[in-house]
């Protein structure tokens, strides 16, 4: 028997048991067949893959020694005859190093030659990729936290403007500084800037009077060249709609003073960043990059939280040094599918503030705000250019104390809120499916009785008023599962409620595209202008009434695509938490799964909730599974931070 084969059973037992991608194992056998293969390097790749298909974008050893058993969130007996088949296993982080620095498949971040796979980078392994990824992300934030400013700013000009732009009505939060005009000035001084917050918080409010404040005080005003940016299609139109609102109100504030609305008419519309550096279909390169930079002054990226880190250095690489970066999020959310939290990673110290004494003097004369003793410190250079926004304006009800509950990790007080929680907050517990399918037939009736009105089948600019109002009627309600499998997940329910919809007469099925069917597309489609993520209805043509066409909202705009050529969509009666991120609807209901697992985690019950605007609820089959959730706090392994100390 060779050495390898108790491991490969146990991993072949482990990927049966549903604890391992099939890729991880393949993973570690395409790297024991470009080099010698041993039992530690190939257990280490094992999880190394794994961990990375859960989002972390590296193997800390010293976590790998401490308690590999929290590490991958086996059973004790698993992580047992895993390793116990793993002969020779390094029981130290020393002995890790040593082990993986003497692999030819591993390369050691400092040496010279660099063709390898894997990387070691102090106590921590990477696959190439995310190291590359990484670097770039840390060096560039930092050289960019470091940076003189984007303009010379004149602190007193910039107070006199903020107290314009804000009115003395807002001019301190009851408990604290008028967080808002800091971050204004603190954006304005640096190349990178981060405003992190809640719902409600403020944040586009903010950059939109950051935006009129680079107006007013920019030598070159009309020549700045601004973009909004967010991860996808619907974040970015809700991006351009809030600023948009946010900057004519402003422009009836300022009057003369600033020709604001001749400036904001020149503001392009808000795009994702996946059209912002060019995607190219079939290559996950991009148009811009370093050598072909984007044509930028100022670029704002809202729903940052979404960025994952090959994204994240994909915009650095193709921002110009000179141009200002602003990232807006709400650092509790959950991070993207994809490896990496890097607007987590960037806002470590945003809670605690940091601020050193060189900012604080500057913050005060420049907005006239004093950084509270508490917050004062000697965090890093990024920490002086990242603002929280503490006091949200739409969600002080039961919904936002739900979700200050949870973020806090408060069972107890989440508990209380859920059964106190008025009108606008429910609690299912113990729930049957049928509870869930109650709550989408009367959930999803409305814009299924719009469409069997008379109004849609109207044609010409009517039945685009009517369209838009029929998706907004769809966009007030949605179901959100924690999961994708089983009866409590997107796979099951989705069925199931189709079925319930039908038996109540509100959709006729004919084959898998029916009028009424809301999708949700899975991958972008160049061809088609469709990107992953975005949501639509299917309707009859008005001028076709055989043929059905899934119409879209870009913005305020109706788009339809013939139904038959959408080859990549699901339907979308109930989504993932993951997918609704940087979507609000009226209602909102969270449907948790009967078991937790490593997934179900404080981050996606506090982003379900918050996705709510009026009501909220939520269903779980069984109630110690909120209380597992509340507990757990997802942590990424990430050297980002580490990279950005050094
Ligand atoms: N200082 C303020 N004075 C008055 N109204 C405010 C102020 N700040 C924010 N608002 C209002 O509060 C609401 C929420 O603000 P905004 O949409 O900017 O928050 P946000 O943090 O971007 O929210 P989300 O994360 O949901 O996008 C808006 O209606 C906005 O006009």
């Amino acid at each position: 028997m060779n050495e390898m084969d108790p491991l490969w059973a146990e991993v072949e037992a482990l990927t049966e048991a549903g604890q391992l991608r099939r890729l991880s194992g393949a993973f570690a056998r395409f790297i024991g067949s470009v080099g010698a293969a041993s039992p530690g390097l190939t257990l280490a790749c094992v999880l190394l893959s794994e961990l990375e298909g859960r989002g972390h974008s590296c193997l800390m050893l010293d976590e790998l020694v401490d308690d590999p058993v929290a590490l991958m969130g086996w059973s004790v007996e698993q992580w047992r005859a895993l390793a116990g088949a793993c002969a020779g296993q390094p029981k130290t982080v020393k002995a890790w190093r040593a082990l993986l620095s003497g692999a030819s498949q591993v390369w050691q971040a400092g040496e010279l030659s660099f063709e390898q796979p894997l990387v070691l980078d102090g106590e921590r392994l990477y696959l190439r990729r995310y190291w590359r990824d990484e670097t770039l992300v840390a060096a560039s934030i930092a050289a960019r936290a470091r940076a003189p400013a984007h303009l010379a700013v004149d602190a007193g000009q910039v107070r006199a403007w903020l107290d314009i732009l804000f009115g003395s009505h807002d001019a301190h939060d009851a408990d604290g500084p008028n967080w808002q005009k800091l971050a204004c000035a603190i954006a304005l001084r640096g190349s990178v800037s981060i405003i992190t917050g809640g719902p409600g918080t403020g944040k586009t409010y903010t950059v939109a009077r950051l935006l009129a404040l680079l107006f007013a005080v920019a030598p070159d005003a009309g020549g700045q060249r601004i973009a909004l940016a967010a991860p996808t299609g619907k974040a970015a139109a809700r991006l351009k709609q809030s600023i948009d609102k946010a900057l004519a109100e402003l422009a009836d504030k300022v009057g003369d003073q600033l020709p604001l609305r001749e400036l904001t008419s020149r503001m392009g519309a808000a795009r994702t960043l996946h059209s912002l550096l060019g995607a190219r279909p079939d290559t996950r390169a991009f148009a811009h990059n370093r050598a072909n930079p984007l044509d930028v002054d100022v670029l704002i990226v809202d729903e940052a939280s979404m960025v994952h880190l090959e994204m994240m250095a994909a915009l650095l690489d193709a921002l110009p040094a000179g141009a200002m970066l602003v990232l807006l999020g709400d650092k509790d959310q959950l991070a993207s599918v994809e490896a990496g939290a890097v607007l987590g990673d960037l806002c470590h110290d945003a809670q605690a503030g940091g601020y050193d004494a060189a900012t604080r003097a500057y913050a005060l004369a420049a907005s006239g705000e004093a950084i509270p003793p508490q917050l004062q410190g000697s965090a890093g250079a990024l920490a002086q250019q990242t603002v929280m926004l503490r006091h949200s304006r739409r969600f002080s009800g039961p919904i936002g104390q739900l979700a200050l509950a949870v973020n806090a990790g408060d069972v107890t007080r989440a508990e209380q809120v859920l059964r106190d929680g008025g009108d606008a907050v429910h609690w299912i517990e113990n729930a049957q499916q049928q509870h869930v399918l109650q709550l989408a037939s009367a959930g999803y009736r409305p814009y299924l009785e719009m469409i069997d009105g008379i109004e849609g089948k109207q044609e010409g600019a009517g039945h685009d008023d009517w369209v838009r109002r029929v998706l907004h009627s769809f966009e007030s309600f949605r179901l959100l599962c924690a999961v994708r499998e089983g009866e409590w997940g997107v796979g099951g329910l989705n069925p199931a409620i189709e079925q319930r919809l039908e038996s109540a007469r509100l959709i006729r099925r004919r084959g898998d595209w029916y009028v009424g069917r809301p999708v949700m597309v899975t991958r972008n489609d160049y061809g088609t202008r469709v990107f992953n993520g975005d949501i639509g209805l299917t309707l009859a043509d008005p001028a076709r009434p055989d043929s059905l066409r899934v119409y879209f909202l870009e913005g305020d705009e109706v788009r339809s695509v013939l139904a038959t050529r959408l080859r990549h969509v699901e339907t979308a009666y109930a989504m993932t938490v993951h997918k609704s991120q940087g979507s609000e609807f009226a209602h909102t209901v969270l449907v948790l799964p009967k078991a937790g697992g490593a997934m179900l985690a404080r981050e996606l019950v506090y982003t379900g909730i918050t996705r709510a605007s009026r009501q909220f609820t939520l269903v779980s089959p069984a109630s110690a599974v909120l209380a597992e959730a509340v507990k757990r706090k997802t942590q990424r392994a990430s050297g980002l931070r580490k990279m950005l100390e050094g």
